[in-house]
């Protein structure tokens, strides 16, 4: 099965609490809770990635200097292997505001683990934690 090489968010506010968006109606997995970001276009390199997607997704302005990696996951999907890269992201210019119809919230890591997530995201919940 291909590989596919998602880069993601893990943006950490000033009370430690995490945003999740929710995937929106007619994606798949609709409905579930995950980090902000997206596949990586070719020749794009996961933290470029990472900064465009949180543009277009939250209108937020990052740089590859503010993403410091905090874990990955590995997954197999019915159709491919997901390579899951977190970042996390403790400083941003603007404020998370969803720009693609998809529900928002801030949630301590220990909440985390009570959301329903993409089964390629729960190895991460601890590394998350492990960083705070
Ligand atoms: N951004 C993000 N994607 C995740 C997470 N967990 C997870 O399994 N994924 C999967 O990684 C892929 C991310 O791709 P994407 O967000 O660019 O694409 P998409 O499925 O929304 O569809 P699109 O091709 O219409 O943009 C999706 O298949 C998504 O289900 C996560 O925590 N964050």
């Amino acid at each position: 099965m291909p590989l596919l090489t998602v880069a993601c968010a893990v943006l950490l506010n000033a009370d430690g609490h995490v945003l999740v968006t929710d995937r929106p109606a007619g994606k798949d997995m609709a409905g579930l809770w995950e980090f902000p970001g997206g596949k990586l276009e070719p020749l794009e390199s996961p933290e470029a990635a990472l900064v465009r997607e949180l543009q277009e997704e939250l209108g937020i302005e990052t740089s590859p200097a503010c993403l410091s990696p905090c874990g990955f996951a590995s997954w197999s999907y019915e159709k491919v292997n997901l390579l899951l890269l977190a970042f996390a992201i403790r400083r941003w210019r603007g404020t998370p505001v969803p720009r693609e119809g998809q529900r928002m919230q801030w949630v301590p890591v220990n909440g985390l683990f009570r959301l329903d997530m993409p089964p390629a995201d729960r190895p991460l919940l601890g590394q998350i934690a492990a960083i705070l």
